[in-house]
């Protein structure tokens, strides 16, 4: 394309203030790979396509079904039965030419996300499931990418930006603080079950992709460390801030080979999601929170200066109902084993309970309260 068709083609973004020819010029150099061609994926892809982004990966291995049209705008009803992301590659070339599009028709998995990643500036995660999103969310920590987060359900949709370096330092925020603990398939429901709005992931994927353009050009303040939450019902935009979790980066691959070795099919469904530590349950303790002890009642020791219920484990099914109405549920028992049976009980029929088992039982607690009060009984004779 000739300069000057290319200058009229942007015009209307490269007058924009601190944006310009070096704004578009930064776009043109980008490469930026969007992680399924879904609800998610179609806007975001059409907007980053229509925006100058010079390479864009494109990876699905879905075809194109009829539940999709609704909201995965990019195909039609003669695109059926198609592969998502050859087709959306083709749409996207009549839209323009100049981009450069890699088709990846395959499922990211442990064995090729670090490839395929390390070829990319941005990552967009466009998919719908906790696996993925936690595979995404590693990989990209590793490689040190920043990644562009999103997901929705029924009228509402979230996004953030992960792993992105702020000018100011300050700690990188990734998914794995936002959902220290992958939410179990009891747990969880998809916009296959619980429906979604058509219109709402193509309002959060064209979010996305505002917030990659912002990346890539250093325009604006991108949504790093915080959490922007949509809701269509009521029209409202509210924006959470994130911190660190203490726990999140502890079930994390260290590195490239933990990461190919990780199983986050088994991770996403296993019971060891539900355990917290001692210190989390610390953080927690101010918030509404029932703590069941399931042990047999003359166990000991006690557990030191922590109030609990107690439930037996064989008890525990009977008096479950009738006793407890937080919804945040911690068990405890000797050393964590039984707690997580106490979680295997219980999850698939309390839906509305969040529950969590604590590692290493009143042991591990019991020690990291002797820790911490014999620290603070020396801080006191300091002063
Ligand atoms: N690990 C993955 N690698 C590549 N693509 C993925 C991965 N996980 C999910 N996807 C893709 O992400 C897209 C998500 O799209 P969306 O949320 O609209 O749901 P869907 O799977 O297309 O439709 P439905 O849930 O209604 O059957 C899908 O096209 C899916 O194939």
């Amino acid at each position: 394309m000739s300069q000057e068709n290319l200058e009229n083609r942007y015009h209307r973004q490269m007058i924009l203030k601190s944006f310009g020819k070096t704004g578009q010029a930064k776009l043109a150099q980008a490469k930026v790979l969007v992680i399924g061609a879904g609800g998610l994926g179609c806007p975001a892809l059409q907007y980053l396509v229509a925006a100058g982004v010079g390479t864009i990966g494109i990876v699905d291995n879905d075809v194109v079904s009829l539940t999709n049209l609704h909201r995965q705008i990019l195909f039609s009803e003669s695109d059926l039965s198609k592969p998502k992301a050859t087709t959306a590659a083709a749409k996207l070339t009549a839209l323009n030419s100049e981009v450069k599009l890699n088709v990846y028709n395959e499922k990211i998995t442990t064995a090729n996300a670090l490839e395929i990643i390390s070829n990319y500036d941005v990552v967009l995660d466009c998919t719908d499931n906790f696996e993925s999103r936690y595979l995404i969310n590693d990989a990209c920590a590793l490689l040190d990418k920043p990644l562009v987060y999103a997901a929705v359900l029924k009228y509402e949709g979230q996004t953030a930006v992960f792993n992105f370096k702020n000018k100011e330092e300050v700690e990188r925020i990734n998914y794995r603080d936002l959902f220290p603990n992958p939410v179990d398939a009891a747990h969880s429901v998809s916009c296959n079950e619980a429906g979604v709005l058509g219109v709402l992931p193509g309002i959060m994927g064209v979010l996305q992709t505002t917030e990659t353009l912002k990346i890539i050009t250093g325009i604006g303040e991108v949504l790093s460390n915080k959490l922007l939450v949509y809701n269509a019902l009521n029209s409202s935009f509210n924006t959470f801030n994130l911190t660190k979790n203490s726990d999140s980066q502890k079930a994390m691959p260290q590195n490239n080979e933990e990461f190919k070795n990780y199983d986050y099919e088994l991770y996403c469904n296993s019971l060891l999601s539900f355990e917290i530590t001692t210190e989390t349950l610390t953080e927690m303790i101010d918030k509404k929170l029932t703590i069941i002890d399931v042990r047999n009642p003359d166990e000991q020791p006690e557990a030191v200066d922590l109030s609990t219920f107690k439930m037996p484990l064989l008890e525990l099914e009977n008096l479950f109902e009738s006793q407890v109405t937080s919804s945040q549920v911690v068990f405890i028992c000797q050393t964590g084993k039984r707690s997580l049976k106490a979680v295997e009980l219980l999850k698939n029929n309390y839906s509305g309970h969040t529950f969590y088992s604590l590692k290493g039982g009143v042991l591990a607690w019991n020690e990291f309260k002797n820790k911490t009060n014999e620290h603070s009984q020396k801080e006191k004779s300091i002063y």
